[in-house]
């Protein structure tokens, strides 16, 4: 197993995809994956470093209880996270459990997937910025809508009260913070339509930065 574990390693350019709860970043990269752009989600990853067996599971119960735990020894998702966005000393604590073990996994999964004959691929992460994430991308897309859409979609989405909702936001960086990080943006306050017709345009543009000799600068 010799994985390259440096992003330096990687031929193929990585896209950090970010935005807030709700924002639209399946949907992005499910319009990329279409023109076949691949890409890995912190989420998902986030789901595997917490699979039974796993160390941070056992760190989990350890600090909240069996409580947080179901019947056959899994992770009870939405008592956790009724715990974390309800108290910010436990969300620091559970990510300074999960979240260097998320970015160890991201950087075997891009190395694998970097070797792919994909022109580029993504990194699709909420706390893209936030986490030190920002680190294994070679630029960063901010997928942009209002706060209030987040909340709308989130909640038509996902059964979960709008404090809750609220609650979730006000963990993760402002709208105007993580702009200033974006090299590129998707306003994604209008319909899919909108939606893919942006993929389309950006994907043609990295397209021709990927395969410049230098990738620097604007395509
Ligand atoms: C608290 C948990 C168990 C809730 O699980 P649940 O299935 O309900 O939600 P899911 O994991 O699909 O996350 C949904 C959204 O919540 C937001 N979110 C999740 N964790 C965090 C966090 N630590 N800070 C801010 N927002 C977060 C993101 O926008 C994410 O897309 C889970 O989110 C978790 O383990 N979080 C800690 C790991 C983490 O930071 N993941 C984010 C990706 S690196
Ligand atoms: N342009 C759009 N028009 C209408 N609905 C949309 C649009 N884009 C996304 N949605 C819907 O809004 C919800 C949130 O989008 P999506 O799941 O892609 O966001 P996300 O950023 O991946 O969220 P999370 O961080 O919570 O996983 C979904 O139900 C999705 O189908």
């Amino acid at each position: 197993m010799n994985e390259p574990t440096d992003h330096n390693t990687h031929t193929t350019p990585v896209i950090g995809v970010t935005g807030g709860i709700g924002s639209g970043k399946s949907a992005v990269a499910e319009a990329f994956a279409e023109r076949g752009i691949p890409g890995i989600d912190a989420d998902a990853v986030a789901r595997e470093v917490v699979m039974p067996g796993e160390p941070a599971l056992a760190a989990i119960a350890e600090r909240f209880g069996a409580g947080v735990l179901d019947a056959d020894g899994n992770l009870d998702r939405r008592s956790l996270r009724a715990r974390i966005f309800a108290d910010p000393a436990e969300r620091r604590w559970l990510e300074s459990q999960t979240h260097p073990r998320i970015r160890q996994r991201l950087q075997t999964h891009l190395a694998r997937l970097c070797r792919s004959d994909a022109p580029y691929c993504l990194l699709i992460s909420p706390l893209l910025i936030e986490s030190g994430q920002r680190e294994m991308v070679s630029r960063v897309l901010v997928i942009d809508v209002p706060e209030s859409l987040q909340i709308e979609r989130t909640l038509a989405r996902d059964g979960v009260s709008q404090e809750q909702v609220e609650a979730i936001l006000a963990a993760q960086s402002s709208r105007q913070t993580r702009l200033a990080a974006a090299d590129d943006v998707i306003d994604n306050s209008g319909d899919r339509e909108m939606l893919i017709d942006q993929v389309a345009r950006l994907d043609a543009r990295y397209r021709q930065w990927a395969a410049s000799p230098q990738r620097h600068g604007y395509p």
